[in-house]
């Protein structure tokens, strides 16, 4: 069993993706020495932070990018185009996500670095609600976490507990480009911190696992690393066996 936490302050912070971070968040959410940190990090002008056409090109069907593929972990541009481009897109990737049994599904998981999600909790068409948000910003979660047995699309067939906040405050634009803001638990609130996180610096669901939670699934994730290098013919991009947790994913429940 996870070992509880609060919700620090950094904990909070991670879940803010980069690019909001210099503009729209809560200026008390910032201390100086973290915007220094991002500063020197990369974080750079407004235009490169938004997606081209050319990053928001893509070819039907999309096919689901797997762990270690480096597409995961890259930086996700803010969308500020709201077209039918963005509408065809949001389309075809619930017609993947329930193609491949999920429940939601971010756009880095089909190749394209923007910040884009989709989810259905119900998981499939026709029942529960599609929700479409572009540019989430998470401005509140609650103290309360809850462990849930998560499996993600980029990782098939490999589940394990993870611990995050039961609820959470979102404000993010719709398809057509609307603010709104919306507060979600239960299911919802799971998967949207789900595909957030690949939205925000491409955070996995293992960097959030306790470390006995990753060691029963260590040879399932050597699998995956394994069959990339054997289909790319490249080196894995990361190894678990040399797995070093990343400082900014301040976590809840690790060991
Ligand atoms: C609990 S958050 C999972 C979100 C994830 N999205 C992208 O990676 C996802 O859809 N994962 C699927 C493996 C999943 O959870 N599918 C459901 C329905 O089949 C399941 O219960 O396994
Ligand atoms: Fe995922």
């Amino acid at each position: 069993m996870a070992a509880r936490c609060s919700v620090s302050h950094n904990a909070l912070l991670s879940l803010l993706p980069r690019p909001m971070l210099s503009s729209r968040a809560p200026s008390r959410l910032l201390r100086p020495s973290k915007v220094l940190a991002m500063a020197r990090r990369g974080f750079s002008s407004q235009e490169d932070d938004f997606a081209s056409p050319d990053d928001l090109r893509f070819e039907p069907p999309l096919k689901i990018v797997e762990y270690p593929h480096p597409i995961l972990r890259a930086r996700n541009k803010g969308i500020n185009t709201f077209d039918e481009n963005l509408k065809k897109l949001a389309d075809e990737m619930f017609d993947v996500m329930y193609k491949t049994d999920g429940i939601g599904l971010s756009a880095p998981q089909v190749g394209i670095n923007v910040q884009l999600m989709v989810f259905n909790s119900a998981g499939e068409r026709g029942e529960g609600e599609e929700i479409i948000l572009v540019n989430p910003i998470v401005y509140r979660v609650s103290k309360k976490t809850v462990l849930f047995n998560e499996g993600c699309l980029s990782f098939p067939g490999i589940y394990a507990d993870v611990e995050r906040p039961a609820s959470i405050k979102i404000d993010a634009r719709d398809i057509t480009g609307g603010s709104f803001r919306v507060n979600l638990s239960g299911l919802p609130a799971r998967v949207f911190q789900h595909e957030f996180d690949h939205l925000q610096q491409g955070v996995l669901f293992f960097d959030r696992m306790t470390e006995e939670v990753l060691s029963s699934i260590r040879s399932q994730l050597k699998a995956l690393e394994v069959k990339y290098e054997s289909q790319t013919g490249l080196q894995s991009p990361e190894r678990i066996d040399d797995y070093k947790r990343r400082e900014e994913v301040a976590g809840f429940g690790r060991a």
